[in-house]
């Protein structure tokens, strides 16, 4: 190990802080002599926390200003939620490292206790996310979905206040942050598809760097990346933005890849789900041919109308 220090580029929220301080001690763990440092960067997304981010639109609202620092050489590795990197990086930067998944499931958490399926008629439950707001409305039509951003802290501060009976968040987000207690249901992965990458890391670097993506791979987790290379390519096919409802999780045994995943309309009156399984070898195929078996259903109609709609 030749590299004496190495910069970490960060978003500056507590969940981005505690991925990104794995991060660095699993580094010292590894290497003691080397010197880790973060930079923590302000991203649009940060700077917009009230509006629905399908409002905002733009891909990458999460990521970009760190890119940028990696471009730059400002920092030398960048860590995210693999959930908010979109699919087409920058030329010259590549998500090199992908470590073991966290808990990739939504969960419910509940001011009474109680599970999506006994929340009262007519409940107000907070999710600012289409994937979720578009398959709770085809579970329980008559909840009442309301707006909610805010990081995950916000979130649960905004369900104690009172203003809705329920909110929908990640697993993971709340493990790494120490209240995972707080969820009342963990909803299954075939109840409610999972975001694409959820749960996952993505350790982002420029791609000609050799010496740190060697520092790094020792946190590469091979079946954590080949799932979400098949829920990634799913994505790319789809070109989704995040004005569409989508979700896709895959995984892995006995080395065939099983990938669900959905396309629906924003009311979650339609919603087009299928499901493949295939050799790990070609993941990336199995996530193209769910995507367009998706659109010949009925998704390419979806599409089309959410992308009219969005452009007015
Ligand atoms: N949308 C923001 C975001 N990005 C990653 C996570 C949680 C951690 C993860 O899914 O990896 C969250 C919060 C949430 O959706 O509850």
């Amino acid at each position: 190990m030749s590299l004496k220090r190495v910069i970490i580029g960060t978003r500056g929220s507590k969940l981005a802080l505690t991925q990104t301080e794995w991060v660095r001690e699993a580094l010292k763990t590894r290497y003691p002599g080397l010197s880790v440092e973060l930079e923590i960067i302000k991203t649009k997304g940060d700077k917009i926390l009230d509006v629905p981010l399908a409002k905002v639109g733009g891909k990458g609202l999460f990521v970009k200003e760190i890119e940028e620092a990696l471009l730059c050489r400002r920092v030398d590795l960048a860590v995210h939620s693999l959930k908010d990197v979109p699919t087409e990086l920058p030329e010259g930067l590549e998500i090199a490292i992908v470590p073991r998944r966290e808990d990739p499931r939504d969960v419910l958490i509940s001011r009474s206790g109680q599970g999506l399926k006994d929340l009262p008629p007519g409940g107000r439950l907070g999710t600012s996310s289409l994937r979720r707001q578009a398959q709770i409305r085809a579970l329980r039509p008559d909840l009442v979905i309301e707006p909610l951003r805010g990081n995950v802290d916000t979130r649960l501060r905004k369900l104690d206040e009172g203003r809705y009976e329920a909110i929908v968040l990640a697993a993971a987000g709340l493990r790494r942050l120490g209240q995972i207690h707080r969820a009342t249901e963990f909803i299954s992965p075939e109840t409610i598809i999972p975001a694409i990458g959820q749960g996952a890391l993505g350790i982002e670097v420029r791609a000609d760097d050799k010496a740190i993506k060697e520092l790094l791979s020792f946190l590469h987790h091979p079946e954590t990346a080949v799932c979400t290379q098949a829920e990634r390519a799913f994505l790319a096919r789809l070109e989704g933005g995040c004005q569409v409802p989508l979700a896709a999780h895959a995984t892995l045994k006995d080395g065939e890849i099983h990938l669900a995943a959905l396309v629906a309309d924003p009311e979650g009156r339609r919603v087009i789900r299928r499901h493949r399984s295939g050799p790990a070898s070609e993941a990336a195929k199995i996530g193209v041919a769910v995507a367009e078996e998706i659109l010949e259903a009925g998704g390419r109609q979806i599409l089309e109308e959410v992308y009219k709609i969005a452009e007015v």
